[in-house]
């Protein structure tokens, strides 16, 4: 068995839904369970649905109830002809729609943000893409089913953090799902979607259909688990900026993990973890060039060794804090206090370094509520650099070439590029540096050249 992850790139309109059916229908053999995301930019929309919302704005949120009608509707007439299936899809479309509505007008009374409130409207898109494509699978005469998700994927919800329950997962997923593989159907299920322990509505986070798929391949003990998107695996370089990027054939789970929590955006961080503890393969492929092998992510193995940079990665809007303080010298409770904040106020912290009297954090900029720089205040003199990124060079090959570094360094300065702050663990497989948010371009292409492309 193995699972099929096509995110919203790959489902984003009829002819991309009908190249993933016929992608399913090959390899029907390998017992595939189906994880599908909301058609592309569908979660976007129902955010942006939800903020107009609160904002009480009717007449934006009319033209995108009607846009997102119309898009699933023309699908739906385009991929099912008229008779009983089109019927029973078209009736849960319609429940959905209606049930859209519903949540966007209690948005709309309350006034205030609801976390079960939002996390309902922003799931729907993945109801809507599963039945559509279950609906159509079924159509092309294959033997499907539809299952909700939302009871199998349980998890703790404390603020933004979520933990995954995974001895709950596992048990009911072979309950809800273990009897329809052993009949041999298509089981078409959401990414994204997740319910706390209270049965509260809540999802795995942006782009979290990966992390549903490798969630389920761990519960149920997948051969592999596949996630499609819309370019040939892993790329060297984030190929909107760097066309020549090349895919990767092999990679460690430790490169995967560093490369997607520096923003190589076709995987979610997350993914990896499930993987790896139960040692099962990850397969990175593109639904339009099916027939490309990919990138295989695997615990381990000798090529990897050979090359040293194998792909580069950053993360955009990032600010820079630097706290100056005596206190930092004397008291290592700051220190923790100081993460409390951060903590608290739900600040992604990405790098860290500290002198005697300095600490500098990179953190995420997520959001308008800057109070917490109030709070960090109290602790020193205290600098904020905003638009600023953090790139990451990442390959198993740079743990035996520390000069790697020293070569990034010099090309950099050379070119007149100020990097603010360095990370890197000593025999490690990556280096981590800070650059201002308008020198992306020039250092991804430099570093690709010189230390990718050029072989290092
Ligand atoms: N190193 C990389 N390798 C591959 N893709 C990357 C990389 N860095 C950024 N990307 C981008 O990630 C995109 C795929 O992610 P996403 O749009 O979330 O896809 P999906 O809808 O399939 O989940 C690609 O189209 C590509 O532009
Ligand atoms: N639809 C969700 C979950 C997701 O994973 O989407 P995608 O696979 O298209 O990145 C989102 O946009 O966040």
């Amino acid at each position: 068995m193995i699972i099929m992850k096509f995110g919203g790139s790959s489902i984003k309109n009829t002819e991309a839904m009908r190249r993933v059916a016929g992608i399913v229908q090959k390899r029907q053999q390998q017992q595939p369970l189906i994880v599908l995301s909301a058609l592309g930019g569908v979660t976007d929309q129902l955010i942006r649905m939800h903020n107009a919302a609160l904002e009480q704005r009717d007449e934006q949120i009319a033209t995108e109830i009607s846009a997102l009608q119309n898009r699933h509707r023309a699908m739906l007439n385009d991929l099912i002809p008229a008779g009983a299936i089109y019927d029973e899809v078209h009736y849960f479309l319609n429940h959905e729609f209606k049930r859209l509505k519903t949540l966007l007008d209690a948005v709309k009374a309350i006034k205030v943000f609801s976390s079960e409130l939002y996390n309902s409207v922003i799931g729907l898109g993945e109801m809507l893409s599963t039945r559509l494509f279950e609906g159509y699978l079924r159509a092309r005469g294959l033997s499907a089913v539809w299952l909700d998700v939302r009871p199998v994927m349980v998890v703790e919800q404390n603020g933004e953090e979520i933990t995954p329950l995974l001895e709950e997962i596992e048990k009911q997923a072979r309950v809800r799902f273990d009897h329809h593989l052993q009949n041999g159907m298509l089981i078409v299920t959401q990414g994204f979607l997740a319910t706390t322990r209270n049965g509260a509505p809540a999802t795995l986070g942006r782009d979290g259909s990966d992390y549903t798929a490798s969630l389920l391949g761990a519960a149920l003990k997948v051969k592999e688990i596949q996630i499609w998107s819309d370019v040939d695996g892993i790329l060297s370089a984030d190929p909107t900026i760097i066309k020549e990027a090349q895919p990767l054939p092999f990679m460690t789970f430790e490169e995967a993990c560093e490369l997607a929590y520096f923003g190589a955006r076709v995987l979610h961080p997350a993914t990896i973890q499930p993987a790896l503890t139960h040692g099962i393969p990850v397969r990175v492929l593109n639904s339009h060039f099916p027939d490309e092998p990919g990138t295989l992510i695997v615990p381990d193995y000798e090529e990897t060794k050979h090359q040293a940079i194998k792909s580069i990665a950053y993360k955009e809007n990032i600010t820079l804090l630097t706290i100056e303080s005596s206190r930092l010298l004397l008291s290592p409770k700051a220190i923790e206090d100081i993460f409390d904040i951060l903590t608290r106020h739900g600040k992604k912290v990405y790098a860290v370094t500290k002198s005697a009297t300095k600490l500098s954090v990179t953190i995420q900029n997520n959001g308008n509520d800057n109070r917490f720089l109030d709070d960090l205040k109290r602790f020193g003199r205290l600098t904020v650099e905003p638009r600023k990124t953090v790139v990451s060079v990442v390959g198993e090959g740079m743990k035996a070439n520390p000069l790697l570094t020293w070569q990034i360094i010099k090309m950099l300065h050379e070119a007149g590029i100020k990097i603010e702050l360095i990370s890197q663990f000593a025999r490690q497989i990556s280096m981590m540096f800070i650059i201002d948010e308008q020198d992306i371009p020039r250092t991804v292409e430099l570093i690709h050249a010189r230390l990718i492309a050029g072989g290092g």
